[in-house]
């Protein structure tokens, strides 16, 4: 059974990630509740570190994470930098290790190495095995904002981070001028996305499984923009394919891929075969009439203080029930193990 002595927030490798999976208001609940709380400094996060100190934290410097007593759980949204290469530590972050993903045996390869143990968020999930908390909600939020200000020429690249006061402003400044459709509708991304269109004044058609049955082709090209915010569990049939891309008559001229499985055999856009970024968010896959789309794995980023906030309430409560192991740590250890057990990682 997982268990700690106290949390160790980590600074992120990557020097644009200004989002963190405890923010300050939760780290003083932690504190409250007896859970030490040590948080590395690090410039970048959207939360300054003299807030995390006034909680009741203890403030280090970043990347010392190595030197935590070895009882301590280490805590973080994505993998750790080398050194040290071998992970002694308890850790938590997503590790994107377990299904084949490029850069999984290696990771698990520094387990092993190390003895210690990925408690990985995405496989915190409770006894229906539903996912405790998770970015979704806003990669669709932000997905579909995007998908709205291209399609009324008002996307400015390069994207930078912002907040969602600005980003609705940005939405509420026109009204309309568009019909939208939303696959995956019933789920976090999904809800976001109708909520950025509902501001934007954008209708919205809802889809989820039972309306992707059979697909109503024409349905669907009649809408202006498309927001794909499924997670497939199995190939399936493409929503949009090039044949679609060539109408004439279509009304759909912006895709906003959130789901972004583009490399993946599960990808049911296969008329795009690449992520944009935040330097070119908006691709054009055909020039008369114009198909761009937005396929930015990312999302969440763009709002990390939002995001950060909504994710670290989902977590706060596990974080404070590990000092003692509860059955949701205890699942994600378990699929570190099979992890483990079943992938080759020489
Ligand atoms: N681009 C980004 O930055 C970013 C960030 C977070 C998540 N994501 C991705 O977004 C996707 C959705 O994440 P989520 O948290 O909303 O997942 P979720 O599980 O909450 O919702 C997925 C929804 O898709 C529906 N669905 C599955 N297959 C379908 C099909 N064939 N037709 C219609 N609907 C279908 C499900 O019923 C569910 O309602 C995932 O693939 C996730 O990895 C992307």
């Amino acid at each position: 059974m997982p268990r700690t002595t106290g949390i160790w927030l980590r600074a992120e490798a990557a020097p644009d990630e200004r989002r963190t999976p405890l923010v300050p208001a939760d780290a003083a609940e932690l504190v409250a509740a007896g859970v030490p709380v040590t948080v590395e400094d690090a410039p970048q996060r959207a939360f300054p570190a003299a807030q995390y100190a006034r909680a009741g934290c203890r403030v280090v410097p970043a990347n010392s994470w190595p030197e935590a007593d070895p009882e301590q759980t280490v805590l973080g949204l994505k993998e750790p930098v080398s050194p040290p290469a071998a992970l002694t530590h308890q850790h938590v972050f997503f590790g994107h290790a377990y299904r084949d993903q490029r850069g999984g045996p290696a990771l698990l390869r520094r387990f092993t190495d190390g003895g210690g143990t990925l408690l990985d968020l995405e496989y915190l999930t409770d006894a229906d095995g539903r996912r405790v908390t998770a970015f979704g909600y806003f990669a669709g939020y932000v997905g579909a904002a995007l998908a709205v200000l291209q399609q009324r020429g008002e996307l400015t690249a390069p994207l930078t981070a912002t907040t969602a006061e600005r980003l609705d402003a940005a939405l509420r400044a026109r009204q309309g001028g568009a019909r939208a459709l939303v696959i995956g509708a019933l789920g976090r991304s999904g809800r976001g996305a109708l909520r950025a269109l509902a501001v934007a004044g954008v209708p919205a058609t809802a889809w989820d499984q039972a309306e992707t049955q059979q697909l109503d082709r024409p349905a669907l090209l009649a809408h202006d923009l498309l927001v794909n915010a499924v997670a497939p569990a199995a190939p399936g049939p493409p929503f949009l394919t090039a044949g679609d891309a060539e109408r004439a008559d279509r009304a759909l001229t912006v895709v906003a891929d959130v789901t972004c499985d583009v490399t993946s055999d599960r990808n049911r856009l296969p008329v795009n075969d690449r992520v944009t970024d935040w330097a070119r968010p908006a691709r054009r896959l055909r020039g008369d009439p114009p198909l761009d789309v937005i396929a930015v794995d990312n999302l969440p980023s763009l709002l990390p203080r939002e995001s950060s906030t909504a994710f670290s309430a989902g977590l706060l409560p596990h974080l404070a029930a590990l000092p003692g192991g509860s059955p949701v740590w205890e699942r994600a250890a378990a699929a570190f193990r099979h992890a483990l057990a079943t992938t080759d990682h020489p």
